[in-house]
């Protein structure tokens, strides 16, 4: 069994398997977790700032677009030209419109509204790294307002350069561009994936999808094993090897090699832990693991493994259905509904798996709630204390460990080629 993969069946109903998918303690954290790391201080001091700024991806919003969408994806990062062709046509097939749009408008529209009734008051506003309206404008505009102090509001829970540096890039950048660097100061709110409203939105949706995939199993006409057996497979995105090597703090021994793969580990186990504690029977006969998908590049680079269609097809005889649980990605983007809807569908067709792909956090009230929260404690005027302790202790986290950094340690996520570029919310760079 290779390393990055969870091994199969763990009974998660058999209580003797706590130690595999029990809830993280922080004993557990700190196994795999160096001197540095834990003696560095997490939480920052709770500041006046004047905006947030939810900060995404973005997408094609017409045929029109969908070419110069993906050279600013690509721009200076080695995609063949043939997977580039493949992915115009998924955004094609969809009249050239990502749905991730839409889905941050919703959320946008969602998070004020929390904040209308939960605090604390404070504009949101919207940018993204690839499409309109571009970080820089947004950051133009929000100096132009008079706003000085900006935080931002990643839709990407996870450590990784994709998913964490590459933000604070965004921001590095775009300040640099503008001169802007010595007037505003950007922070950004820590990656999310031990938030309880993430954890609790999948753990909704994988409660329900089983449910569902059982009553299919029950009326099937035929099945691919005879077994009655699940598998749960938690999806997230491949990125290459060396990236994942690179997320997070060095110096740490991460739970399946990387600071990427580790949380991810971790956030499942913890969805397991909380559909075991609301209703265990759903579990029983289930095993899981962590595959991947969309992966890009050229062929001979590494990337993370298996991938979900692979990792299908060895599935044979094995079970008779799968749940997938898209667990790398906060709303329903094209990957979610090419890569798992579309062809991982496909593939469990062909394969005669019964089949089901549960819900992204998307603007489910939890996850919205708890995106209030990870505001409410980087904001001062909501906040009920300034004393780091009481800081540390308010700091939420349903995956029993410390939570992710407010800032990042200089070389969190960094490729030695990338040194060179601008980023927020560094650790050394602590104002
Ligand atoms: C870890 C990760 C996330 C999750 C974290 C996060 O959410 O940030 C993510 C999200 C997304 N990725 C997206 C789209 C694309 N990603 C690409 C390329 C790449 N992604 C990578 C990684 C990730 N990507 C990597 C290592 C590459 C190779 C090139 C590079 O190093 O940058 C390409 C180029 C073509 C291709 O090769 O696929 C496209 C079009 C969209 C929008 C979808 C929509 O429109 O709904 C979203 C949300
Ligand atoms: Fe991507």
């Amino acid at each position: 069994m290779s390393p990055l993969r969870t091994s199969p069946i763990p009974d998660v109903t058999d209580p003797e398997n706590t130690a595999s998918n029990g809830p993280a303690s922080v004993e557990d954290a700190a196994e795999f977790t160096s001197e540095e790391t834990l003696t560095r201080p997490r939480a920052q001091a709770p500041e006046p700032y004047d905006a947030v700024i939810l900060s995404s991806f973005g997408g094609p919003e017409g045929q029109e677009d969908v070419i110069p969408f993906l050279r600013n994806v690509t721009r200076g990062r080695g995609i063949p030209d043939e997977r580039l062709e493949e992915v115009a046509t998924h955004y094609r097939a969809n009249g050239g419109v990502s749905p991730i749009n839409e889905q941050n408008r919703a959320l946008l529209a969602a998070l004020r509204e929390e904040l209308a009734r939960s605090g604390p008051e404070i504009p949101v506003l919207w940018a993204n790294r690839n499409w309109d309206p571009y970080v820089a404008d947004v950051v133009r505009d929000a100096h132009e307002r008079g706003y000085r102090k900006l935080l931002v509001l990643p839709t990407s829970a996870y450590p990784g350069y994709s998913s964490c540096r590459q933000y604070r890039e965004d921001y590095g950048v775009a300040l640099a561009e503008l001169g802007l660097e010595d007037e505003l100061q950007v922070d950004k709110v820590r990656q999310h994936y031990d938030a309880p409203g993430f954890i609790g939105a999948f753990t909704e949706g994988l409660l329900e999808g089983l449910r569902e995939l059982r009553a299919k199993l029950d009326t099937a006409p035929s099945r691919a094993a005879g077994n009655g057996r699940i598998r749960i497979m938690f999806c997230t995105h491949s990125v290459p090897t060396t990236a994942a090597n690179e997320a997070g703090p060095r110096g740490v021994d991460y739970e399946g090699g990387s600071a990427y793969v580790e949380k991810h580990l971790e956030a499942a186990r913890a969805i397991l832990r909380d559909v075991e504690a609301a209703e265990p029977e759903l579990l029983a006969g289930c095993d899981w693991e962590l595959v991947y998908q969309s992966r890009s590049g050229a062929p001979s680079t590494p990337w993370l493994e298996p991938d979900v269609n692979d990792a299908l097809e060895a599935l044979k005889g094995a079970v008779d259905g799968v749940a997938m649980v898209p667990l790398g990605f906060v709303s329903d983007h094209m990957e979610v509904k090419w890569d798992l809807d579309t062809e991982a569908m496909e593939t469990c067709e062909e394969l005669g798996l019964q089949a089901v792909r549960t819900p992204t956090p998307g603007t489910h009230p939890a996850y919205v709630r708890s995106l209030r929260d990870l505001i409410a404690e980087r904001v001062a005027s909501t906040a009920p204390s300034q004393d780091p302790a009481e800081l540390e202790r308010r700091r939420i986290g349903a995956c029993g460990g410390r939570g992710w950094f407010d800032r990042c340690n200089p070389d969190c996520c960094l490729s030695a080629a990338r040194a060179a570029t601008p980023v927020i919310a560094n650790y050394e760079g602590a104002r």
